[in-house]
């Protein structure tokens, strides 16, 4: 796992760094300036192409006016290096850049006001005005500028963070910061790139090392943690030697209704293929046939209007919810369920039963797990006008009600009943298409009947799902939930 720090540990990371290496922060900022220069080259070759470099008088201006200077010695001789003089104070770094810059050919052109820039004649433009130093949104003389540069439409590289954007912490509704195509940033990715809000501010990111010290880094008490692939590669257990089905559990799937069949079959084959010993699906008399041809390994329990669980301890997985339809009779079936005090995992419409039958979200038994995406998430804990408050009530939530909350999304969020938040990197557009939750569910369901415990089961399957939907979106525009379900058993196979 990857530690997410906030600006300020970032910044305690840079002066550790400085203080117990023998490194000087003048030459990490050089450091950094390479990085991000190294990083920029693979994405923009062509040195004939001209560059405006916007640097503030902050760290991260000291930043922009090393990476003019590196630039330059790589062959781009058309470089403009805007100095934008809209404070009195200066760093020292910066100070001393912009001396080692004074030698060089570049050109240099002073802002006093937004309107000192006439027009932006660049091909490209690299914004080092504002870093993670951003105290408070952009006003004034900076607000007008970064318009004029938004305006222009060229390519903008953001250095570590595009000026105006809050590294983490409530964004703003409307956002009036650099919008870049790419922002190179530094040693971990800023939290709130992880929020759908950082679209407006960069088509994408990218995190470059620098060279702080990782063991410091790693060691800090934080909120975020970033999975990687070799997590995932330490959790996963092979299957055993003389293994047989009882040995992987048995997941009942509440789901499906008369015209939600698909959801059913959608999650009841996602567990199969991710190792269940046994999957049981109850859903409706009217479904048994899709049952019995789609799925045959199957077992189904017919769902009528009176239907309760007997002997629920036999399953060690029950999820609820997919496709199966809000009714007295679901909720009757949902709060049996949770009065059994088994651990659940409630998805789709069992979450809408919740959000009506909110004295139900206390007795939750615990570990059970919620997979809500955005507006499930909003009918059980009340509307949300940032996905940053949206993500401070999941965990809140996760820990009051001792259980994981998955919050879905591009990059979804596991909350943790101890209060911390794992984010899943995988994942794609591609997948963004009705019934793919359902297989989630199925997924994390099969890792549960193989007694994973609850949070790895969430992290599992969140990260071979999205791995499954990276794999198959290679060649294709858009990836279906029915391919991704029978996907998840080679993804497991290639990462163990
Ligand atoms: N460990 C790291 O992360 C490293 C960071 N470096 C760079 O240092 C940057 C951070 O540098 P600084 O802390 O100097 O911060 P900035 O360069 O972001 O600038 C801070 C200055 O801007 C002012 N300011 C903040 N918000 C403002 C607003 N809305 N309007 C007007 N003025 C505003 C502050 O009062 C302060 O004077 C990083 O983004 C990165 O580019 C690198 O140089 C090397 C190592
Ligand atoms: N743009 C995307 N990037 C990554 N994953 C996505 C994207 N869109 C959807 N997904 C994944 O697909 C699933 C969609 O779940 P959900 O909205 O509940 O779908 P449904 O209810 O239609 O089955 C989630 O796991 C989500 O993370």
């Amino acid at each position: 796992m990857q530690t997410l720090l906030t600006s300020a540990q970032m910044r305690k990371a840079d002066e550790f760094t400085i203080e117990h290496l023998p490194i000087a922060s003048i030459d990490l900022m050089e450091k950094a300036a390479r990085a991000f220069v190294h990083c920029f080259l693979r994405n923009e070759f062509d040195t004939n192409k001209s560059i405006a470099i916007f640097c503030g008088k902050g760290n991260n201006g000291g930043d922009g006016l090393a990476i003019a200077h590196l630039l330059l010695h790589n062959g781009y001789s058309n470089i403009k290096v805007y100095l934008v003089n809209f404070s009195d104070k200066q760093s020292l770094d910066y100070a001393i850049n912009l001396q080692r810059l004074e030698e060089s050919r570049c050109k240099k052109i002073v802002l006093n006001t937004a309107a000192d820039l006439k027009s932006i004649k660049s091909d490209i433009i690299i914004d080092a005005i504002l870093g993670s130093g951003l105290n408070k949104p952009l006003e004034g003389e900076y607000a007008v500028l970064v318009d004029h540069i938004n305006q222009s439409k060229k390519r903008v590289y953001a250095v570590d963070v595009p000026t105006g954007f809050f590294a983490e912490g409530k964004l703003p509704k409307e956002y009036n910061g650099i919008k870049a195509l790419k922002t190179i940033c530094f040693q971990r990715p800023k939290i709130n790139f992880f929020m759908p809000e950082s679209a407006l501010a960069t088509a994408q990111f990218e995190v470059v090392a620098i060279g702080l010290d990782e063991a410091f880094i790693q060691k800090q008490t934080a909120d975020f943690y970033l999975i990687e692939e070799d997590d995932i590669k330490q959790i996963l257990q092979p299957r055993k030697l003389f293994s047989h089905k009882g040995t992987y559990g048995h997941a009942l799937i509440i789901a499906g209704n008369t015209d939600t069949m698909g959801a059913a079959l959608l999650s009841a084959m996602a567990c199969l293929h991710t190792g269940a010993g046994l999957t049981t699906a109850c859903i409706p008399p009217s479904g048994l046939v899709a049952l019995n041809t789609r799925l045959p390994e199957v077992m189904s329990l017919p769902r009528d209007e009176y239907t309760k669980i007997e002997n629920p301890e036999k399953y060690q997985a029950i999820a609820i919810g997919p496709g199966l339809g809000v009714s007295n009779e679901n909720e009757r079936l949902l709060e049996h369920l949770i009065t059994t005090n088994q651990p659940l995992i409630i998805d789709a419409d069992g979450l809408n039963i919740l959000a009506e039958r909110q004295d139900l979200l206390s007795k939750l038994p615990a570990h059970s797990l919620l997979t809500p995406h955005m507006k499930e998430f909003d009918r059980l804990f009340g509307a949300h006008e940032s996905w940053w408050e949206r993500l401070q009530t999941a965990k809140e939530q996760a820990v009051k009600l001792k259980i994981v909350i998955v919050l879905k999304n591009q990059y979804t969020f596991v909350c943790s009943s101890e209060g911390k938040v794992y984010i899943n990197p995988t994942g794609n557009p591609a997948m963004a298409q009705g019934g793919m939750g359902d297989v989630l569910t199925g997924v994390i369901a099969a890792f549960l009947a193989q007694k994973y415990a609850t949070i790895d089961a969430a992290i599992l399957g969140c990260y071979v799902h999205g791995k499954t939907g990276d794999q198959l979106a290679k060649d294709k525009y858009v990836v279906t939930a029915s391919e991704v379900a029978p996907g998840i058993a080679s993804t497991i196979h290639e990462l163990m």
